[in-house]
């Protein structure tokens, strides 16, 4: 039987909704069910001039193959009609409930994998809703203990141990427990899910020239230095923590299987700069799979037709890999 791969456009004033009428036209040996409002999807889909047929799914029946220019929805009414470009406070809760019920689906085995859009987390906040990502979502949502984000090329993965904190945060946040889990967890998925038997992992210092031996900072000496030590005795390969300036050098990259970087802003930019428009964002120690694009909402394309899928594409098929990877090793 065909896995089904349940898929949130995500905010409906961006490029989320266009892109996955373009994903649509091609056919796979999955089924696509999109978790969205199908007059949205049809609204978008005669904007930029392609074909689109919304069939309505029953979770429960048998998934069958994705045919070019039809798509499953389950149907998650628009609290107010979209308009491209234009954000909306009163269609914050619609973006959270199509993730709720595509997780929910993800969880009780209905759908094998999750694929989101990009959501505009600004306007959930300004809609009184506490939300800082996906990734922090599906954490709660899932009851998991830790996850980790992971964004993947072909050439190069990038894991983060802290996500979306203001900067001013970050240093408290990085404590041997969470380096630790994070650095367990993206060993363990390197291992289970990437075929990389004894991962090799570059771990990133936090502060310029990784401390300069205490005069630019002690989290290397105090914390990241005596974790990995720790994790060391197990026999794992983990490099560091090296000067983030030259780790991304292909001499460092050529002997590892991924960086382990300490925030956002240091290891993003240059994974997006190696590969923006085909990277896929993967969440790392969820019961369920899920991956994302490597881009935000676009508003500024929203409408025009003109945002690229490769990146959308680039996660659908992660994502389809991942569960066939996972049902061989059931
Ligand atoms: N997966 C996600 O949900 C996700 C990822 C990143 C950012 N975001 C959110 O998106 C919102 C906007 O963020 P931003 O402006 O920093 O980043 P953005 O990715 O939306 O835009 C940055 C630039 O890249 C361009 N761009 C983005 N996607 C493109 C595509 N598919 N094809 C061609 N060009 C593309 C945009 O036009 C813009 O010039 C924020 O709320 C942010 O948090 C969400
Ligand atoms: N940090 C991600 C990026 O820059 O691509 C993006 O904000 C999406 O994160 P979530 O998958 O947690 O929403």
């Amino acid at each position: 039987m065909p896995s089904r791969i349940a898929i949130t456009p995500g905010e409906p004033a961006g490029v989320g909704p266009e892109l996955l009428v373009k994903l649509a036209q091609d056919n796979y040996d999955v089924e696509l069910v999109a978790f969205a409002d199908p007059a949205l999807l049809m609204q978008r889909a005669a904007a930029i001039g392609l074909p689109l047929q919304c069939l309505p799914c029953n979770l429960s029946a048998p998934a069958q193959a994705h045919r070019s220019g039809q798509l499953k929805v389950v149907d998650i009414a628009l609290h107010s009609p979209a308009q491209p470009g234009q954000l909306n406070t009163a269609n914050a809760s619609y973006v959270l409930e199509t993730l709720r019920q595509a997780t929910d689906a993800c969880l009780n085995q209905q759908c094998q994998a999750l694929v989101t859009g990009p959501v505009q987390k600004s306007v959930i906040n300004d809609a009184g809703i506490a939300f800082s990502g996906h990734t922090e979502f599906l954490e709660e949502r899932c009851a998991a203990d830790k996850v980790v984000m992971m964004l993947a090329t072909e050439q190069l993965r990038v894991a983060l141990v802290t996500t979306h904190l203001p900067l001013s945060a970050v240093p408290a946040a990085i404590t041997s427990a969470t380096l630790q889990r994070v650095t367990e967890i993206l060993h363990h998925s390197l291992q289970s899910q990437f075929g990389c038997e004894q991962p090799r992992i570059l771990v990133l210092g936090l502060n310029p020239h990784a401390g300069e031996g205490g005069h630019m900072g002690r989290e290397e000496i105090d914390t990241i230095i005596p974790c990995l030590d720790i994790l060391r005795q197990r026999g794992w390969l983990l490099e560091g923590p090296m000067p983030a300036d030259t780790a991304f050098t292909p001499r460092h990259l050529a002997k590892c299987d991924a960086v382990l970087a300490m925030y956002h802003d240091q290891g993003l930019p240059v994974l997006k700069y190696q590969g923006f428009g085909r990277a896929v964002n993967i969440t790392l120690g969820l019961p369920i799979i899920r991956t994302s694009v490597d881009h935000g909402t676009a508003l500024d394309l929203a409408g025009s037709g003109s945002a690229d899928v490769g990146s959308f594409n680039a996660a659908l098929n992660s994502a389809i890999e991942m569960t066939q990877h996972s049902r061989k090793h059931l």
